[in-house]
C-alpha cells in the first residue's frame, strides 16, 4: 500500500476548517461565521448585513487554492468567501450564509469561477437569496486559454484571472458604485482577461497518494488548478520556451480569447500554484515582460507575481494576460485590506468568531421531523435501501478518488462520501421514513447541507424534483410507478441545469438507462422488484460503457480522449453503485416479508 501524500495536517478531513482558524488568527480584519461546521465563510470583520452600505462583492469555490479566496476578503475587494471542501465547490446553504451575512440594501455580487459545481451551487444560492429579498447580480469569470474551441458545456476554467476581476469589482463597489455597475466592471473585467497554466508535477490532495503521471522529465501544458491533466504533456524545456508558448496561446489571434492588440496595454500576472518558489516566477515575469513588450507590442502598466490562485502543493504557475484601460488601473491601484492582495493591510484586534445569521434548517423541520416510532413496511424497505446505498458509497470512497485523480480532480469519493455518512446519521435522527416524498426531500437537505462540488448540486436537484413528483403524485402509497416517474424528473431536471444528456460521460450515462429500463419493464407488467434488479443491471452497464465516451460535460471534458479511454466516469459509477445496492436491499427486504 502506498502511504498517503507527506503533509502538514492533522484530519484531512478538517484541513478547510483548520486554515480558516489560522487565517483568522493571522489578520484580524477577517471574522469565520461560527456556529455550524458544515458553513466556511469568511467575512470582513467589520460588516454586517444591516449596517453595509456599500454593494457585496462575494466569491468562493472549492478550497486548495489558497490565499484565493479568502486571502482576499478584506475593505476594498471582497466582502466574503466562501470557501468549500479542497476542490469542491461550497454547497448552496454555505454559499446562503455568506450572503445573509454581508448583504445591506445595495444588494450582492457573485463572482464565481466557471466550474460546474461553482456555476450550478453558487446559482441556486443566488435564485434563493433573490427569493429572500436580496438584490443579487452573479458574474461567472472563465479566463482559460489552454484549450482552443469548440469547448463542451463545461466551457473555460476560471483560473488566476478572477483574482484581478475581484480586484476590480471590489475597488468598484467601494467606491460606492450601484449594484449594476459593479457588475458590468467585473463583467467587464472578465472578458478582458486570458489565462494559461503549465506544472512540473501534480497536486496532492490531503489524505490521498499522490499521482505520479508526469515523471522526472514531462512538463504538462495547459492546465487547470485542479491537478486534472493538462493539455498536452510535453518534455521539460527552459521556462523562457516555456513563458513564450504561454504568451502565444493566451495571445492567439485565433482563438481571440482577448481583445489585444499591438499598441494595448495590459497587465500580467504570474501566479504560483503552490509548490513553485519565489526565484523561478521571478524568472517567468522577466521574461514574459520584455516578450510582451518588443514582441507583441504591448504597454505592461502593472506586474503582479506570486501565488494568488495555487492548486495545493503544485508545482507550476500560469501567466494571465489582462487588457487594461485607466480605469481598471484605477481600481487595481485602490487601496484594500484584502490580506492577499500584495499590498500592506492593517486590522483591528481581537479576531472574533459571529454566528452565522440564519439557521438553515427550518425550525419546522426542527421540530415536527423525526424518525417514526414504529415503520411500515414501506418504511423499512426505504431504510434498508438507503441504508445499503450510503454504504455502498462509503465504502466506495477510494476508488471513485482515484478514478476523479485520474479524470477530474480527485474529489468525487470524498464529497460522495460526506454526503453518504451525513444522510445514514440523519437518517436515524429525524427522517420520516414512512412517507416517501418526505424521505427523499430530507435525503436532499442531508445532501444540501454537506455536500458541495459537481456531484453535491446534482444531487440536489435529484432530490428536489423527485421530491417535487412524488409529493403531486404518491398521496397514500409511493408504488414503484411513482419512484419510476420520479426518476425521470429528477434526470429532466439535471439535464435541464446541467446542460448534459446521455452520452455526455457523465452520472446520466448511469441513470437516464435505468430510468428506461424501470419505466419499460413496468410498463409491460413485470414484477417491480425484478424491474428494478434489471433496471440497477442497466445502471451498471450505462456507467461502464462511460469508459469508451468522449467527455462533453464537467471537468473531465478538459482531459483528452488518450487518457479517458480507460477510465469510467466516476460519478456514473458512483450511481452505479449505490442504486444497484439499493436494489438488492429492496429485493432481500421484500423476500423478507
Ligand atoms: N453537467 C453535468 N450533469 C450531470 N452530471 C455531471 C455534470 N458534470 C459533471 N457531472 C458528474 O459529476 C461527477 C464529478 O463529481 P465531483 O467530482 O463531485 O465534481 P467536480 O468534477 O466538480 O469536482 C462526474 O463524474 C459526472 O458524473
Ligand atoms: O476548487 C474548485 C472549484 O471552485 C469547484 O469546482 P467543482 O465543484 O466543480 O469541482
Ligand atoms: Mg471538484
Ligand atoms: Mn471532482
Amino acid at each position: 500500500m502506498v502511504p498517503p501524500a507527506k503533509k502538514f495536517i492533522n484530519n484531512p478531513n478538517d484541513v478547510v476548517t483548520e486554515f480558516i482558524e489560522g487565517l483568522v488568527e493571522t489578520y484580524p480584519g477577517l471574522h469565520y461565521l461560527d456556529g455550524l461546521p458544515e458553513i466556511k465563510v469568511v467575512l470582513q470583520a467589520d460588516v454586517s448585513a444591516s449596517n453595509y452600505d456599500k454593494v457585496a462583492v462575494i466569491s468562493g469555490g472549492g478550497s486548495g487554492h489558497e490565499p484565493a479566496q479568502a486571502g482576499y476578503v478584506g475593505e476594498g475587494m471582497l466582502t466574503a468567501a466562501i470557501c468549500g471542501d479542497v476542490f469542491a465547490s461550497p454547497p448552496v446553504d454555505s454559499i446562503l450564509a455568506g450572503i445573509r451575512a454581508v448583504t445591506g440594501p445595495k444588494g450582492c455580487l457573485l463572482v464565481v469561477t466557471n466550474y460546474t459545481g461553482d456555476r450550478l451551487n453558487f446559482g441556486l444560492a443566488a435564485e434563493q437569496a433573490k427569493i429572500e429579498g436580496f438584490e443579487i447580480e452573479t458574474v461567472i469569470v472563465g479566463d482559460d486559454c489552454a484549450l482552443p474551441p469548440p469547448l463542451g458545456i463545461a466551457g473555460r476554467r476560471g483560473l488566476a484571472g478572477t483574482i484581478l476581476v475581484h480586484k476590480i469589482a471590489g475597488a468598484a463597489a467601494a467606491a460606492g458604485l450601484s449594484l449594476a455597475e459593479v457588475a458590468a466592471e467585473a463583467k467587464h473585467a472578465s472578458e478582458m482577461v486570458g489565462t494559461m497554466g503549465v506544472a512540473l508535477s501534480v497536486c496532492a490532495l490531503p489524505g490521498q497518494v499522490t499521482s505520479d503521471r508526469l515523471g522526472p522529465e514531462k512538463m504538462e501544458l495547459g492546465l487547470g488548478v485542479h491537478g486534472e491533466p493538462g493539455a498536452a504533456v510535453v518534455d521539460i524545456q527552459p521556462v523562457e520556451v516555456v513563458v513564450s508558448h504561454v504568451l502565444q496561446q493566451i495571445l492567439s489571434p485565433e482563438t481571440n480569447y482577448v481583445p489585444i492588440t499591438r499598441g494595448s496595454s495590459v497587465v500580467l500576472m504570474v501566479n504560483g500554484l503552490g509548490g513553485t518558489p519565489l526565484m523561478e516566477l521571478m524568472i517567468a515575469a522577466g521574461k514574459a515582460v520584455p516578450k510582451l513588450q518588443l514582441e507583441y507590442g504591448l504597454a505592461v502598466d502593472r506586474v503582479y507575481t506570486g501565488s494568488f490562485m495555487t492548486s495545493l502543493d503544485m508545482a507550476g504557475f500560469s501567466i494571465s494576460i489582462m487588457k487594461a484601460d485607466q480605469s481598471i488601473l484605477e481600481r487595481l491601484d485602490a487601496p484594500t485590506k484584502a490580506p492577499s492582495w500584495p499590498v500592506g493591510t492593517d486590522g483591528s484586534r481581537p479576531p472574533a468568531k459571529i454566528p452565522v445569521p440564519l439557521p438553515f434548517r427550518s425550525t419546522k423541520n426542527e421540530e415536527f421531523l423525526c424518525r417514526p416510532q414504529e415503520l411500515s413496511h414501506q418504511g423499512k424497505i426505504l431504510e434498508a435501501a438507503i441504508e445499503a446505498a450510503a454504504t455502498v458509497v462509503i465504502n466506495l470512497k477510494d476508488s471513485l478518488n482515484e478514478w476523479d485523480g485520474k479524470v477530474g480532480d480527485g474529489d468525487c469519493g470524498s464529497t460522495m462520501c460526506r454526503g453518504a455518512t451525513a444522510i445514514l446519521e440523519d437518517m436515524k435522527k429525524y427522517y420520516p421514513l414512512n412517507d416517501a416524498a418526505e424521505t427523499v426531500n430530507e435525503i436532499g437537505s442531508s445532501i444540501r447541507r454537506v455536500m458541495g462540488g459537481t456531484s453535491g448540486i446534482i444531487y440536489n436537484l435529484l432530490c428536489k424534483a423527485a421530491y417535487a413528483e412524488l409529493k403531486a403524485n404518491s398521496q397514500s402509497e409511493t408504488t414503484p410507478k411513482h419512484w419510476s416517474e420520479a426518476l425521470k424528473s429528477s434526470i429532466s431536471a439535471v439535464s435541464k441545469y446541467g446542460g448534459a444528456t446521455s452520452g455526455y460521460r457523465t452520472m446520466l450515462d448511469a441513470l437516464i438507462p435505468a430510468s428506461k429500463v424501470l419505466e419499460e419493464k413496468l410498463s409491460a407488467g413485470e414484477d417491480p422488484i425484478a424491474a428494478f434488479v434489471l433496471s440497477a443491471e442497466a445502471a451498471t452497464a450505462g456507467a461502464e460503457s462511460t469508459i469508451h465516451m468522449k467527455a462533453q460535460a464537467g471537468r473531465s471534458s478538459y482531459v483528452s480522449a488518450e487518457i479517458l479511454a480507460s477510465i469510467p466516469d466516476p460519478g456514473a459509477m458512483a450511481v452505479a453503485a449505490w442504486y444497484s445496492a439499493a436494489a438488492r436491499a429492496v429485493k432481500e427486504q421484500s423476500q423478507g416479508f
